[in-house]
C-alpha cells in the first residue's frame, strides 16, 4: 500500500501563482483569485467504468488512511488533496483520475499554504550518523519540534526559491478553434425534437465538438491565465489535460455545508432577439427547462442532505452568455464525502436530460464523438472529503497536439435548431478566445 507523508505550512502569500504551473502538465482549480495548484505528481489514480466514482473514493479513503500528515491545517483545502476528472459517462474513452500532486499550493483569502507530498517508499533514511548512543538524546517533544520546523523552512525556501525562478508567461502565437458549420448540430437537434414530440423524453441536452491543433511547445498556462482573466466568476480548471472555465458548481462541500449552483436556460450575449420574444427570466419555454435541472439537482440532494434551500432562477451574465441560474444550499445530514454527493447528482438534468436514461440514449445516438470528460465532474477533495466540485463546462480536452472543445444545450419542447447552434457557438468562445491571441 502506498503510504504518503505529507507536510503542510504557510508561506508567503502568491497573488498569482499561475507562472509556477508546468506548461505541458498544469494542476490547477482556481476562481477570482483563490484556489489551488499542483507542481508534479505524487500519485496519479485512474478509474473507469460504471464504478469509477466508488472505487476514486474508495482508494482515496485507503490512501489517507495510510498517510501520515505533519504541519498546519489551512482553513480550506490543500494539507492533503487531490485535484480530479471524471468522465461524463460509463463508456466513456478517457479515464477518470484523481491526481495528487507532490507539491500542493492552496492560495484562501489573501493567504497562500504549501503542502509537499511524497511516497514514503521514495524517502531514503538519512545515512545512520553512527552518534547513537554516544551523544544524549534530546528530549523527544523537543526533537520533534525542532525537526517540524526545520521541514517547514525547508518546504517555505522551496517556494521561494520557485516563485522567484518563475518567468512572466510568454506571448503565445494564436490557435484557431475550428467547428463545422453547425448544420450537423442542427440536424440533430431537430431529431431530439422528434423523440421528445413522440414522448420518449422532455429534454435532451445535446452537444458539438469542435478542434484545435496546437503547435509544439504550446504553454497551457497562457490559455489558462486568460480563462480565468476573462472568466474571474468562473473555476478555472486544469487537471490531466482537461481544461476549462465553468460556471456551474455540481456541489462544494465544507464543514458539512453543501452548496450547488444549477444553470439552464440561457441566451447568447449580444444577440439580437426577434421583437416580442420574452426576455430570457419571463420565457416559459426557458423556465421549463430550468426547472427540470433545479429539480433534478434538488431530488438528487433530498436524500443525503436536511434544510435545503433552493434560491432561483435568476440571471447571471457572463461575457458570453447569460443563464438562469438556481443556488441550492444545504447542509449534510449523513457522513458522505464531497465526490460522494458529486456521484449521487451527475449527471444532472442540467448536462444530460429527463428522463435520464432516455437522454444518454440519445447523446450516444446523436452526439457524433464520445464526450470524455466534457460535462463531467471536474474539482478536488481533501482528507476531510471536502471539496468543490463543477460540471466540466466550457472545457476542452488536450491529446497529444489534439486540443477538443465541447459546447451543448438543452433540447425541450419548442427549441429552434438555428438557436440552439449559436447557443453552442457561444458556449465555444471561452476556449475559442483564450486559444486566440
Ligand atoms: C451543456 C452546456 O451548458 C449547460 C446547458 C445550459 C442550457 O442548456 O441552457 C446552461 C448551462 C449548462 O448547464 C455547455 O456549456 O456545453
Amino acid at each position: 500500500m502506498l503510504e504518503l507523508l505529507t507536510r503542510t505550512t504557510p508561506v508567503e502569500d502568491i497573488p498569482d501563482p499561475l507562472p509556477l504551473l508546468d506548461p505541458a502538465d498544469p494542476l490547477l482549480w482556481w476562481r477570482d483569485g483563490e484556489g489551488m495548484l499542483g507542481l508534479g505528481r505524487a500519485v496519479t489514480l485512474t478509474f473507469s467504468g460504471p464504478e469509477r466514482f466508488t472505487q476514486a473514493r474508495r482508494v482515496w479513503a485507503a490512501l489517507l488512511g495510510a498517510a501520515e500528515r505533519h504541519g498546519a491545517t489551512p482553513a480550506v483545502g490543500g494539507g492533503l488533496a487531490a485535484l480530479g476528472t471524471f468522465a461524463f459517462d460509463d463508456a466513456m474513452s478517457r479515464p477518470s483520475v484523481l491526481i495528487v500532486p507532490s507539491l500542493l499550493i492552496t492560495r484562501r483569502g489573501g493567504r497562500t499554504w504549501a503542502t509537499r507530498i511524497v511516497d514514503r517508499a521514495r524517502v531514503t533514511p538519512p545515512d545512520d550518523p553512527g552518534l547513537t548512543g554516544r551523544i544524549p538524546l534530546p528530549d523527544p517533544d523537543q526533537a520533534r519540534a525542532e525537526l517540524d520546523r526545520l521541514e517547514a523552512d525547508r518546504i517555505r525556501a522551496d517556494v521561494a526559491r520557485l516563485v522567484a525562478e518563475a518567468a512572466p508567461l510568454p506571448d503565445q502565437p494564436g490557435v484557431p478553434l475550428v467547428a463545422d458549420d453547425g448544420a450537423r448540430h442542427a440536424a440533430a437537434v431537430t431529431r431530439a425534437l422528434e423523440r421528445i414530440d413522440a414522448g420518449t423524453a422532455r429534454k435532451i441536452v445535446l452537444a458539438r465538438p469542435a478542434h484545435a491543433t496546437l503547435p509544439a511547445g504550446h504553454d497551457l498556462r497562457v490559455t489558462l491565465a486568460r480563462l480565468a482573466a476573462a472568466y474571474p466568476d468562473c473555476w478555472t480548471f486544469a487537471v490531466d489535460g482537461f481544461i476549462g472555465a465553468s460556471p456551474e458548481t455540481l456541489v462544494a462541500v465544507r464543514g458539512g455545508h453543501v452548496r450547488a449552483r444549477v444553470l439552464a436556460g440561457t441566451r447568447p450575449v449580444g444577440a439580437t432577439d426577434d421583437p416580442g420574444r420574452p426576455d430570457l427570466l419571463d420565457d416559459p419555454k426557458e423556465r421549463a427547462e430550468h426547472d427540470l435541472a433545479a429539480r433534478s439537482v434538488i431530488d438528487a440532494l433530498a436524500p443525503h442532505v436536511r434544510d435545503l434551500r433552493a434560491d432561483g432562477p435568476h440571471v447571471i451574465t457572463l461575457p458570453n452568455v447569460r443563464h438562469l441560474a438556481t443556488d441550492v444550499t444545504a447542509e449534510l445530514a449523513e457522513r458522505l464525502d464531497s465526490l460522494g454527493l458529486a456521484a449521487a447528482l451527475h449527471p444532472t438534468a442540467a448536462v444530460a436530460g429527463v428522463p435520464r436514461e432516455a437522454a444518454l440514449i440519445a447523446i450516444h445516438e446523436l452526439e457524433p464523438e464520445d464526450r470524455g470528460r466534457y460535462a463531467g465532474p471536474v474539482g478536488w477533495i481533501d482528507a476531510l472529503g471536502d471539496g468543490e466540485w463543477a460540471i466540466g463546462l466550457r472545457s476542452a480536452q488536450r491529446i497529444g497536439d489534439t486540443l477538443t472543445a465541447w459546447a451543448g444545450g438543452g433540447i425541450v419542447a419548442g427549441s429552434d435548431p438555428a438557436r440552439e447552434v449559436a447557443e453552442t457557438d457561444a458556449k465555444l468562445r471561452p476556449v475559442r478566445d483564450a486559444l486566440a491571441d
